[in-house]
């Protein structure tokens, strides 16, 4: 984030894009839409976020395509945030913490996006995993999604985001880290003033934030720069469609990462 911007690139092969890029949607297709997406973020984003539904669709093909990526990312020092929504109970979540954050499993990334709606504890041997293996995790607290509100705006005098968070920082703050703990969080940065509303102070929490809603979902920096006041420096702002849309010229797509760098970067100073 440092040496590019704060942007993460979402890889998302909706078949409408595969469509709109001249391909089909098919494992060849998929593989000619990720691999130029990830040449064109190294070297000028901070991150790639595969949505792995979208490579799930195409079976266990698809997922080898989802490796090929983890694998071309890993040898250009390009971190990856898997966006895969885990969350189960404790025993379950242990194979999941496997496929995600293990050592040597092809799937593994730098970090994942965990659902904690089965409760935070839950999510225990991800947390510990990626503790250990100095990876990472980004779980879901006020999702990007209008939808989002009626589970996580609930509760009285601590609503379910609010607790989240709450568990998040705690959980950083059992262990003692150089810059932010290994248990991120996703909030939307179309949000609006949630935060503020259910009490919620991100400039106090100890980790990195994964800001999704950015472009497609019709967040733009201004809004990114309200929502996050006080901690913009360790927001991670991703964004699929926007970046996508432009391709599929590497130098198209790489254009439009180094300016939404630039106008994220003008915006958070
Ligand atoms: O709260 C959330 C959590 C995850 N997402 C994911 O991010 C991308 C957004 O895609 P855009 O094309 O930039 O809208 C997608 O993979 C979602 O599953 C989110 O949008 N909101």
């Amino acid at each position: 984030m440092r040496r590019h911007g704060p942007l993460c690139v979402g890889i998302d092969p909706h078949p409408g894009l595969l469509d709109a890029w001249g391909l089909a949607d098919d494992v060849e297709g998929l593989r000619s839409f990720a691999l130029p997406v990830l040449d064109a973020a190294a070297g000028s984003a901070a991150a790639i976020k595969p949505q792995v539904a979208l490579f799930e669709r195409h079976g266990s093909r698809g997922l080898a395509v989802l490796e090929e990526v983890l694998a071309g990312a890993r040898e250009r020092d390009l971190p990856v945030v898997a966006d895969a929504k885990r969350g189960d109970i404790g025993s379950t979540m242990a194979a999941y913490a496997d496929a995600w954050l293990g050592e040597g499993s092809a799937l593994a990334a730098d970090a994942v996006t965990l659902s904690p709606y089965l409760g935070f504890e839950s999510l225990r041997p991800a947390l510990d995993l990626a503790a250990e293996t100095g990876r990472g995790t980004f779980v879901l607290a006020l999702t990007s999604n209008p939808e989002g509100a009626s589970v996580q705006h609930q509760g009285a005098p601590e609503s379910v985001a609010a607790g989240i968070v709450a568990a998040a920082r705690a959980e950083n703050a059992r262990r003692a880290w150089e810059y932010a703990g290994p248990c991120g969080l996703v909030v939307g940065a179309t949000v609006g003033p949630a935060l503020e509303e259910l009490g919620i102070d991100l400039a106090a929490f100890n980790g990195l934030i994964l800001a999704p809603g950015y472009g497609a979902q019709g967040a733009s920096e201004a809004d990114l720069a309200r929502v996050f006041r006080g901690a913009t420096e360790r927001v991670l702002v991703t964004s699929s469609r926007g970046v996508l849309r432009h391709g599929p010229g590497p130098a198209a797509l790489e254009a439009e990462i180094r300016r939404c760098n630039d106008a994220l970067g003008e915006s958070f100073s």
